[in-house]
This record gives C-alpha cells, sequence and structure tokens, in this order.
C-alpha cells in the first residue's frame, strides 16, 4: 500500500529509472530512546529528510519509497513532504528490516529497473557514493557501499577473552546504499522468503544465490546512527567537507 504526494512538476526529458527504497519502519531502541532515531534531528534537520533530499537530487531517481512503522504510514510527520512530492511514496515497514525492504519494493512503479536500498539511520549519504552505487548497478550488478577495515579485528568469547585475530586483509565494513538491477533484488528476497532466511543487508540475499555484487567505496559520513553517542559524531562529520 503507497500513498503518493500530490503537487509537483517532472521534466520530461530526463530518463528516471532508479527506484529508492529508504528503510525508515524500526524503533530504534538502541539509541536507549523513545523517539524514533530516524525522526530525530541531525545537522539541523529530521535524518530521513537528509536522505530523502540526497536521493530526490539525483536526477535519474523516479521515486524514492519511505517505508515508516505503521502507527506513521498513515500520517507521516508534515516535514517528510520539503521535497518532491511527486516522487514520494509511502509504504508500511515490517517486523524485520528485509520485510520492510519488500514492502518497499512492492511499491515501486514499473518502469525502475534499477532499485537502490538506503537506511534512513545513515543521514549522511554522499552524491558519491549515491552515484557510484547506481553506476554499478546500470552495469549488471549489486553494488554495495563500503568501506575496507583499518582495524585490527578480534574473535572473541563469551567472556571477553580474544579467541583469534581475523585476517583483515579481505574485509569490509558493508554500508548503504546498496543498488541492485531490480530483477536481481526481487527475485533473492523471493528465494530468502521461501527458503525462510533473513539477513542484515540485501548484498547478503543476492551473494547466497550467486549473483554478483561488488563494494564501491563510501564513505565515514555513511555512519549508521544506532547508538545515542552516533548522534553527536554524526553532527560532527556533517562539518567535514569531503
Ligand atoms: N523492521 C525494520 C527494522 C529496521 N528498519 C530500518 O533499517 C535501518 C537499519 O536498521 P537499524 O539501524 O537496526 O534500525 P532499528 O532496527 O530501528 O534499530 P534497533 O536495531 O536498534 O532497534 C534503519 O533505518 C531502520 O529504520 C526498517 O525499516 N524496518
Ligand atoms: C544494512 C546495514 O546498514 C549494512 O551495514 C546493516 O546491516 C544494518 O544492520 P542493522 O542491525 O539493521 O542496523
Amino acid at each position: 500500500m503507497a500513498s503518493r504526494g500530490e503537487s509537483g512538476r517532472t521534466d520530461p526529458t530526463v530518463v528516471r529509472d532508479v527506484g529508492v527504497v529508504i528503510v525508515a519502519g524500526g524503533s530504534g531502541s538502541r539509541t536507549g530512546s523513545t523517539e524514533l532515531k530516524q525522526f530525530r534531528w541531525v545537522s539541523g534537520k529530521p535524518a530521513l529528510l537528509h536522505s530523502v533530499q540526497a536521493f530526490m537530487a539525483r536526477t535519474d531517481v523516479a521515486v524514492v519509497v519511505v517505508v515508516l512503522p505503521k502507527a506513521y504510514a498513515a500520517d507521516p510527520p508534515p516535514w517528510l513532504f520539503q521535497c518532491d512530492v511527486d516522487r514520494l511514496l509511502v509504504s508500511v515497514g515490517g517486523r524485520e528490516r528485509h520485510e520492510s525492504v519488500v514492502n518497499g519494493l512492492e511499491d515501486l512503479p514499473e518502469e525502475v529497473t534499477v532499485a537502490v536500498v538506503h537506511d534512513a539511520a545513515r543521514p549522511l549519504v554522499t552524491d558519491a557514493t549515491i552515484d557510484r552505487v547506481i553506476a554499478e548497478a546500470r552495469k549488471g550488478h549489486g553494488a554495495v557501499a563500503a568501506l575496507p577495515v583499518v582495524d585490527t579485528l578480534k574473535e572473541v568469547d563469551e567472556h571477553g577473552r580474544i579467541v583469534r585475530t581475523v585476517d583483515r586483509t579481505h574485509l569490509w565494513r558493508a554500508q548503504t546504499p546498496q543498488a541492485f538491477p531490480r530483477v536481481m533484488l526481487e527475485e533473492a528476497h523471493v528465494a530468502a522468503r521461501r527458503d525462510s532466511i533473513g539477513a542484515t543487508d540485501d548484498a547478503a540475499l543476492c551473494e547466497r544465490l550467486g549473483f554478483p555484487v561488488v563494494v564501491v567505496r563510501g564513505s565515514e559520513r555513511g555512519m549508521k546512527i544506532t547508538e545515542e553517542a552516533d548522534f553527536a559524531r554524526a553532527d560532527a562529520l556533517s562539518l567535514l567537507v569531503e
């Protein structure tokens, strides 16, 4: 179920084949706050609005589907419409992130051939990262914004004892946006539901089927707001010029 904004304009000369699903349907429990982290302000505006406006600034984006918790999907916050409302749809979130993604994908219009999934919890997404993942998805494979691991990684047991040091040579930290040929992502989610498989990101559902997925360099600005302390970090990062 989706609702479309009212007024707005479209430029018939622009080819808009990209559909973006911004997943904002979570409860943000790890912040310890009762206020939804995706609605809280970061660098002068609600976290979610940063991503909506960033994706709408890309000329090849046909539609942005915002997936909200059920209570908000029927009556979204008014500030959400500070964008090109003609390209905005609102869908209802699911119990798990991957269910929210599926609900958003189902509302993408038929003309969309490239599907992008982005966490509303990553408000400071950069234009360069968005363009990189879309460019790679256009080549027929999945693309994940990511950063190489630069810290030494330790595997630790339940007592806090280090079990071993993990070879980090080929390890990257996956972020979002993640972009895919639409048919690839839809097939991956159908298979995951059939096999009762969940995953913390969309790329994993494609990888398990042997679909090609590459990493593209993301940004430290692409950090995810997970815990309360991340809000101050995001505000500080927002001041950095990439
Ligand atoms: N059922 C869910 C769960 C998560 N998300 C979204 O997926 C993104 C990444 O998830 P996460 O950071 O884990 O957000 P929450 O699940 O809200 O956080 P927590 O796990 O702390 O409750 C967030 O933008 C969140 O809103 C979603 O749309 N639907
Ligand atoms: C999708 C993601 O942001 C990639 O790093 C991450 O897996 C989301 O994890 P979360 O536990 O749902 O925040």
